[in-house]
């Protein structure tokens, strides 16, 4: 089953195109990395799933509800003054489902502390997100899109800036929310960590989007003289075009 289809998209920055004819299936209840070099047009993508960017041609098919659909940006892309605690902003997960001045109930207290417990975070309740250590910040973010119950969660580089143990809480997380029937997408640039999160794999590179299972990726990646350990953006010999 996929709940999101692109259908031969075209996607334009600027008046510049960035991606054409890009199709494909996001399968449900897995892990899609999105890969690609710098300016390839991830986040373009990102924003055109989120219908924040209204594509050139084409069309991007989404059958999940607006709201469990839940997109956590760059760390950098946020603002760390906004006056808020971790509590306030986990809490705040409720807002599209139940509307921002309705304010909580009793389940939606237990349910925001039983999420900071999962995240390691319950401590931190009170602290204001401009406190934070880079993987407090991203653990409460994470928190928030599970007390938004999001089906479709958009990730870009959720693995940046955080410590090893943060990485690790996060991984089970997700994978948890993919076993659960969640479709994930998220940006990664490191080969490690796609190995270990990654069910499928849409590389984009010169304009294109190319389907590739993470196994062909990661033996591509070791067939190559220089084996860095970010992610190579050429295209392996078995990828394919999506089945949208
Ligand atoms: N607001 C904008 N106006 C004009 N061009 C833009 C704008 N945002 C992005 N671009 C251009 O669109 C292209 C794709 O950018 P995008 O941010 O989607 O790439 P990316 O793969 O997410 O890169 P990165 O890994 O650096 O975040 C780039 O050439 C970029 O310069």
């Amino acid at each position: 089953m996929a709940r999101l289809k692109l259908h031969d998209l075209q996607l334009a920055r600027g008046g510049q195109t960035v991606l054409e004819h890009l199709d494909g299936r996001f399968q449900d209840g897995a892990v899609t990395a999105l890969i690609g070099a710098n300016g390839a047009g991830k986040s373009t993508l990102i924003s055109a799933i989120m219908g924040m960017l209204t594509p050139v041609a084409g069309r991007v098919e989404c059958a999940v509800p607006r709201e469990r659909c839940a997109w956590l940006p760059q760390q950098l892309a946020l603002d760390l003054t906004f006056p808020m605690s971790v509590e306030e902003l986990i809490m705040s997960g409720t807002w599209p489902s139940h509307g921002a001045f309705k304010g909580y109930c009793g389940p939606h207290y237990r349910r925001g502390r039983e999420i900071m417990a999962r995240l390691g975070i319950s401590h931190l309740a009170h602290r204001q997100l401009g406190e934070l250590s880079g993987g407090q910040r991203q653990r409460a973010l994470l928190g928030r899109t599970l007390m938004q119950e999001a089906e479709l969660l958009l990730l870009d580089e959720p693995f940046a800036n955080v410590d090893i143990e943060t990485v690790e809480v996060l991984m089970e997380v997700l994978r948890d929310m993919a076993r659960e029937g969640a479709t994930l997408i998220v940006v990664l640039h490191d080969m490690e960590q796609l190995a270990r999160l990654a069910d499928d794999v849409l590389l984009l590179a010169g304009g294109h989007g190319r389907w590739v299972s993470p196994e062909a990726l990661l033996e591509h990646h070791t067939g190559q003289a220089t084996r860095a350990p970010r992610l190579p953006f050429d295209f392996p010999e078995d990828s394919h075009a999506g089945t949208a």
